[in-house]
């Protein structure tokens, strides 16, 4: 199965469940992995996942280690552009991982709702 990775900020939370919602048919097909509270609202709207360290823990940098490691089709990233982070190395890590490995990777609900749509289209889910 493929393996999708799924994170957002505390301020786009409500807009990842909302996304989950809007995409469960392409998403049931595939494997989630998440950062830890992201994970706990993936596991709340219903879904299976596989939940990592919460963010400012290292759980952008283990979805890195995965995207690296070519374990993961896609990125989901629902970044807060208004809010401050910690671990903002971490995230800038991640997106540069992504960049590397030519990962998709999708930081707000238009583009991954575009990409997952692309990817059914294609076969790739
Ligand atoms: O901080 C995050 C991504 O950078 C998300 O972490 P959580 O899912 O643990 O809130």
């Amino acid at each position: 199965m493929k393996k999708i990775a799924i994170i957002a900020h505390d301020g786009r939370k409500p807009e990842m469940v909302h996304f989950l919602k809007e995409n469960e048919e392409v998403l049931t097909k595939v494997a989630l992995i998440a950062t830890g509270t992201t994970g706990t609202h993936v596991a709340k709207a219903g879904y299976e996942v596989e939940a990592k360290l919460s963010g400012p823990m290292g759980g952008d940098a283990q979805i890195a280690a995965m995207a690296a490691e070519k374990q993961l089709c896609a990125v989901i990233f629902f970044r807060d552009p208004l809010g401050k982070h910690p671990h903002e190395p971490d995230v800038q890590m991640l997106m540069r991982i992504c960049d590397l490995y030519n990962i998709p990777l999708a930081t707000n609900p238009a583009s991954a709702g575009f990409m997952l749509k692309g990817m059914a289209a294609m076969g790739e889910v």
